[in-house]
């Protein structure tokens, strides 16, 4: 698979990785089946991430972040209180370390790619040194997880927990610090992503007018009265948001191309051209996902293209932010597609309608058109440079937990 290239996995991480990928049936199986228990716990650790984010009191009504930075810091730790428990995602400096290894991967893993194969172990030492990878990570989890496989065989009830689906599932010869380096392979690929995703959302919903803004936080309210709370059911509900996390995935993505692949044979397209084997392939993202005979008006993005679509069908998922199909592809497709994306839905949906019950927030300069994307590599992220305004609305929904700051 092109992705173990492109991440450069055998120095990054390590070659286990790549040899055996149980990790990623673990996450689409054990973790999928466990999102319903795990709403009320996302919820939960959101409220607590962002008071403790924010610092609002008395005198401190407003607080201005850049956004980027502060959503990955945020989503590190609100993912970890479903991978490795909220001990470690409450633990600054662990959340530190994580975020250095999930931005500073991809951004390796180019230098060490362009390396003979003799020097790149030294290349990946020499960057990680400076710039932050694996090591500071495994530092914390690896002790963390020697320390639960003790306390664990007392456990009557073992945790829901990514890392006890890895521990239960690992193959005989797997080492605590092989199940410590799966499990950051799990933090990369959560971080990174929705980090991106959720801050892609807040720029585009700072744009639209305080009406629609309006229209989907009532329709988060009526989710929650009609099924009493986060459930799965009030999830499915949240349409509008569910929409335009949709519309973020087919406007911007993660990467200019989906699919990326490497051949293994030859392979004779429609069109008589031949594929040799060891050629790297990949779908333009843009050419399907810009297609007006599919998306009409595809330049525009429209918060509400896929709720108003999903109005029309008598099933829920058609349309839905996870579903993947031949005209959708930021989580790929085929049996290789994004394993996490269900826990990424239920995440990003639980986040932004949190911020939207609990804040406001507006850029801190006028804007009309959203801030324009970086590149890098292929990979589409937003301005990590822009600030945005955050304060508390003065309506207290019933639906937040109360937050219990040590
Ligand atoms: C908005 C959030 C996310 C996006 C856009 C995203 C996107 C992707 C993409 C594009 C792929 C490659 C698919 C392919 O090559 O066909 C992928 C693979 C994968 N993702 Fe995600 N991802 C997200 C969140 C997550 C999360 C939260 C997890 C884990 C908790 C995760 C775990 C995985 C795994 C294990 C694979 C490899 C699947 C396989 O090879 O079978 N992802 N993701």
């Amino acid at each position: 698979m092109n992705v173990q290239e492109d991440l450069q996995l055998p120095y990054t991480m390590n070659k286990a990785q790549m040899e055996n990928t149980y990790h990623s049936t673990v996450v689409r199986t054990d973790l999928t089946r466990a999102i319903p228990n795990l709403i009320p716990e996302i919820i939960e650790e959101s409220v607590l991430t962002m008071e403790e984010g924010f610092q609002f009191t008395k005198e401190k009504k407003e607080v201005t972040i850049p956004l980027f930075d502060t959503m990955t810091h945020f989503v590190a730790r609100i993912s970890n209180r479903a991978l490795l428990g909220p001990e470690l995602g409450r633990n600054k400096d662990f959340v530190h370390a994580v975020v250095r290894f999930a931005e500073t991967t991809p951004l390796m893993a180019p230098f060490i790619c362009w390396s003979p194969h003799f020097l790149r172990s030294t290349v990946y030492f020499v960057l990680s040194s400076f710039l932050g990878g694996k090591k500071g990570a495994l530092k914390f989890v690896v002790p963390h997880l020697e320390e639960y496989m003790k306390e664990r065989e007392f456990l009557a009830e073992k945790p829901g927990l990514l890392s006890e689906f890895l521990i239960r599932n690992a193959p005989p010869n797997e080492t605590v610090e092989g199940v410590a380096m799966r499990a950051l392979n799990m933090n990369f690929g959560s971080i990174h992503t929705s980090s991106i995703f959720v801050t892609h959302t807040l720029f585009e919903l700072a744009l639209l007018p305080t009406s629609q803004v309006d229209e989907i936080r009532e329709e988060v309210i009526a989710a929650l009265d009609s099924e009493g709370g986060w459930t799965k059911n009030a999830l499915l509900k949240f349409r509008k948001i569910d929409s335009l996390l949709r519309e973020v995935g087919r406007v911007y993505g993660l990467m200019h191309f989906a699919l990326p692949r490497i051949s293994m044979v030859p392979y004779q397209l429609d069109d008589g051209n031949v594929i040799p084997p060891g050629y790297r392939v990949a779908i333009d993202m843009k050419a399907i996902h810009y297609n007006a005979k599919v998306y009409p008006d595809p330049f525009r993005f429209d918060p509400f293209r896929f709720s108003k679509l999903r109005e029309t069908e008598s099933t829920d998922t058609k349309y839905g932010f996870a579903t993947v199909d031949s005209n959708y592809l930021p989580f790929g497709a085929g049996r290789h597609a994004c394993a996490g994306r269900f826990f990424a839905a239920m995440e990003l949906k639980v986040m932004v309608a949190h911020i939207l019950l609990k804040y406001n927030f507006k850029y801190t300069e006028p804007r009309t058109v959203r801030p324009k994307n970086l590149q890098f590599n292929g990979a589409v992220v937003p301005d990590p440079k822009v600030h945005m305004t955050f304060w508390e609305r003065e309506e207290v929904s019933p639906y937040l937990p109360a937050p219990v700051l040590d």
